[in-house]
């Protein structure tokens, strides 16, 4: 569709149940069926940077399934997302499990072909060495952009086994290869043991501020987004959620659990203190479905994404407007 015509939305769960049918993204329609899109979902079904439990390579068609509950009005931010703006399915970017150097490139030509279209990408992971091909596309579009990272974990250590590209280094690698705006890079919802103190000591070299779990606990969801919004200011904008920032009973099925996180209450609503930024393109990984419960997880993710979609949808909209 072109930019002024009316977005296709979601399958009507009025009409078609909504359990029926195979699975999209918010039971929207795929790319391929209007023909372009302002927010793309992608997939990444690629695990393997993982250091501990497999299984992320799971997680985009888990996060489908489990957002097919998902309703077109996002009464949070006072928006309906998909009428907004074109928000498609683009499928999975289909990647090589037994070569990471490969498919770091292949999910790097895979962003710079959709970016190139006009669209801000939604990705679904897939383990966070993704992250890095992902903001090295986006990097070429934007120059270094912002980065707020929601992890338990820093994800900036340099290599394991020797290995570069994991899911534990992306962002020391972003930083080394100057695709980040080094004044505005934070992590939150760090938390947990770490395998030494200059873990922090080079974090912190690398430009990254840290809001612990533990700081969002005391000082409070909207609080620590308007610290965020104010670091960011109107920067472009890369989120990245690695849904291992939620707590194990908000988040059990990932691969790398850390006790002691936030809820996704309060992911959510940092989030939507975060709906003035100029977010880019986001990301959402560590979803592995096979260690998960009742969907807890997933259905966490879903609406994350669905939160990130509506923060970008009503950017679009209010650009298209001016
Ligand atoms: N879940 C992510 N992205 N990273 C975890 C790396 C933790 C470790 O192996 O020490
Ligand atoms: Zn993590
Ligand atoms: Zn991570």
């Amino acid at each position: 569709m072109s930019s002024n015509e009316t977005p296709r939305g979601p399958v009507d769960s009025s009409r078609i149940p909504r359990y029926a049918g195979p699975a999209t993204f918010a039971r929207l329609p795929r790319l391929d069926e209007v023909g372009r899109a302002d927010v793309a979902v992608v997939g990444v079904p690629f695990d393997s940077g993982v250091s501990y439990r497999p299984g992320a390579r799971f997680g985009g068609n888990a996060i489908r399934e489990a957002s097919r509950l998902l309703r077109p009005y996002n009464p949070a931010q006072d928006a309906s997302p998909f009428a907004l703006a074109q928000v498609a399915d683009g499928g999975d970017i289909a990647v090589n499990p037994f070569n990471i150097n490969e498919a770091v490139e292949t999910v790097e030509a895979a962003a710079d072909e959709l970016l190139g279209t006009g669209a801000r990408l939604m990705t679904l992971g897939g383990d966070h060495t993704i992250a890095l091909p992902l903001l090295r596309s986006v990097a070429k579009k934007h120059g270094p952009v912002a980065l707020l990272h929601f992890d338990a974990h820093l994800d900036t250590w340099d290599t394991y086994f020797g290995a570069e590209y994991t899911h534990g280094t992306p962002f020391r690698r972003a930083v080394e290869e100057g695709i980040l705006d080094t004044e505005a890079l934070s992590h939150v919802g760090t938390r947990g043991p770490l395998y030494g103190k200059q873990d922090l000591t080079d974090d912190e070299k690398m430009g990254f501020g840290i809001v612990t779990s533990a700081d969002i606990y005391r000082r409070g969801a909207d609080e620590v987004a308007d610290q965020l919004r104010q670091r960011i200011g109107d920067r472009p904008l890369y989120i990245s959620i690695d849904i291992d920032c939620l707590d194990p009973a908000h988040a059990p099925g990932t691969g790398t659990p850390e006790a002691g996180g936030m809820t996704s209450r309060e992911l959510l609503e940092i989030l939507r203190g975060l709906a003035s930024c100029n977010l880019v393109s986001a990301d959402v990984v560590e979803v592995a479905p096979a260690y998960d419960h009742a969907e807890i997880t997933s259905v966490a993710a879903s609406h994350t994404a669905y939160e990130l979609t509506t923060i970008m949808s009503r950017q679009i909209a209010e650009a298209r407007a001016k």
